[in-house]
């Protein structure tokens, strides 16, 4: 316990900054190299985290702030992307590039193409990294012939990432792009796109079935790679989807995380990859304040959860709990005390699972109860805050914290420069001590909210969300303008 009251920043202190870099290297050899380039960066003190409550946080400031990821030098139109491609950018408002996004581009466009395996923090624009990657490639003039696959652990990713590239390929003339995930596909004709997003399992089913012609496939994405990767997951499914595909085609592995065992086995995935890395105490986003709550027994959680949703007049806001019934039963409380909720989890079919996010991405449901089906990826920028309601742990008999969902989970407020609030529950010495470790492991000041004082709750909170309404000249994202 010592561990993370030692961590505890007292009520008015801000969280101290962390430092973010986002080193590049180009392995000049044939062997995949070490990852030598973990370059050190100044300790910085950012004002923006310092005065986190009094000032108006603007886009364009972040990215003049060289500590920020969304810090970059260039504009798109030095990228050399394609007219089109800059007519997309320009329509949703994208006026520069994050760091991932610059850092990246020019090494994937690069030819001959080269692997990539790319590091960068939740909510920070990987998605358009790859997405533009993949519309300078694909050749319009073939608009049936599928060129890219993008993979993605969930229906729900897999739908987000095809409105993006939809959304910013709304000038390429032909462009196709179709979901590979259940029930999208027609039996009749089969994949017709030159995009393809979807998740491993549906794309294995319409190869075998030889619905899928993956015999000109030029670029080959798998978002979140570190879970797809994960000998634990679905791992055996990306490999032999990869094992299938044309023996020259270009890799690119993005993720928030990349724990060092599946990093060595994504090098192998890839060889040869250029590689963007951050170091654990680089990952957390600084606009997320991120809180806990000591919670007198397990059973107390559900009170305090209503209790507080009773209180809080907040935008939209997401619960991760572990199980399905454990976001089932939150659900009928919460409806109970009047509150409109969404619950969504992997018990419910395809369609009711894009219905209800539909709803939440809309704002016509506010509370989104989920499991962690939902913890990565998902892109709605009016969330302010997370809750954990439940500790994620992993590993057998789930003794172990699982640090990687902790920090996927949070990143779904705090989008692209965006402010947001994170609330961990915990209720016991494991959950105390699991919350603990993951505050050590990156380096984060967790601040400590009374249980019995939900009034004081509601101002810590109302202070970090207030400055995101200040952020209301925000451009919408290009999931949301699509949405
Ligand atoms: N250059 C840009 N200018 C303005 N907004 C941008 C830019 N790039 C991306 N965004 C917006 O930033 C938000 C976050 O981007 P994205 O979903 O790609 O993050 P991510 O890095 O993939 O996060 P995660 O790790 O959670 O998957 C999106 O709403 C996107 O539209």
């Amino acid at each position: 316990m010592a561990d993370l009251a030692s961590r505890i920043t007292k009520p008015d202190e801000a969280p101290a900054a962390a430092p973010e870099a986002a080193p590049v290297s180009a392995p000049a050899s044939e062997e995949p190299k070490a990852p030598e380039n973990e370059t050190s960066i100044e300790e910085s003190q950012s004002n923006l985290v310092k005065n986190e409550y009094e000032v108006e946080i603007k886009l364009s400031d972040l990215q003049n702030d060289t500590e920020s990821p969304l810090y970059s030098v260039s504009s798109f139109d030095e990228l050399g992307l394609p007219e089109a491609v800059n007519r997309g950018l320009l329509a949703i408002n994208f006026k520069k590039p994050s760091k991932v996004q610059e850092k990246c581009l020019p090494l994937m466009l690069s030819d001959p193409p080269r692997n990539m395996i790319a590091q960068s923090q939740s909510g920070t624009g990987k998605t358009a990294a790859f997405v533009l990657t993949v519309l300078s490639r694909i050749d319009l003039s073939k608009p049936h012939q599928p060129q890219a696959l993008l993979l993605a652990p969930s229906r729900e990713l897999a739908r987000q990432i095809q409105t993006v590239v939809q959304t910013i390929g709304q000038f390429c003339e032909n462009l196709i792009v179709e979901a590979a995930i259940p029930g999208a596909i027609s039996r009749e004709t089969g994949v017709r796109g030159s995009v393809v997003v979807g998740t491993p399992g549906t794309v294995m089913d319409l190869v075998k079935r030889r619905q899928f012609d993956i015999s000109q496939l030029k670029v080959l994405v798998i978002d979140e790679a570190d879970n797809m990767l994960d000998q634990q997951g679905l791992g055996d499914q990306c490999v032999r989807v990869k094992n299938m595909l044309p023996k020259t085609i270009q890799i690119l592995l993005f993720s928030a995380t990349f724990p060092d065992k599946v990093l060595r086995f994504a090098e192998r995935f890839a060889p040869n990859a250029n590689q963007m890395k951050l170091k654990h105490k680089e990952l957390t986003v600084k606009g997320i304040s991120q809180m806990f709550m000591d919670c007198p027994t397990e059973k107390d959680k559900y009170d305090i959860l209503c209790k507080l949703y009773g209180l809080m007049t907040i935008g939209s806001s997401v619960i991760f709990v572990r199980t399905r019934e454990t976001a089932n039963e939150i659900q009928k409380r919460m409806e109970a005390d009047g509150h409109k909720v969404s619950a969504l989890h992997g018990a419910y079919e395809g369609q009711s699972r894009d219905v209800l996010l539909d709803e939440f991405r809309s704002g016509r449901s506010k509370v989104l109860i989920t499991t962690n089906v939902l913890a990565r990826g998902i892109d709605v920028s009016s969330v302010s805050m997370v809750i954990n309601y439940d500790i994620p742990m992993k590993g057998p008999g789930e003794r172990e914290p699982d640090a990687e969902t902790y920090l996927h989970r949070i990143g779904r407020t705090g989008r692209f420069g965006r402010v947001g609030v994170s609330i961990s529950f915990v209720h016991d010495r494991r959950s105390f001590e699991a919350l603990s470790q993951i505050a050590q492991f990156y380096g984060i000041d967790l601040i400590q909210l009374n249980p019995n004082d939900l009034d004081d709750t509601e101002r810590k909170v109302q202070e970090v969300i207030k400055s995101s309404r200040a952020q209301a000249e925000y451009v919408p994202s290009a999931t949301d303008s699509a949405a």
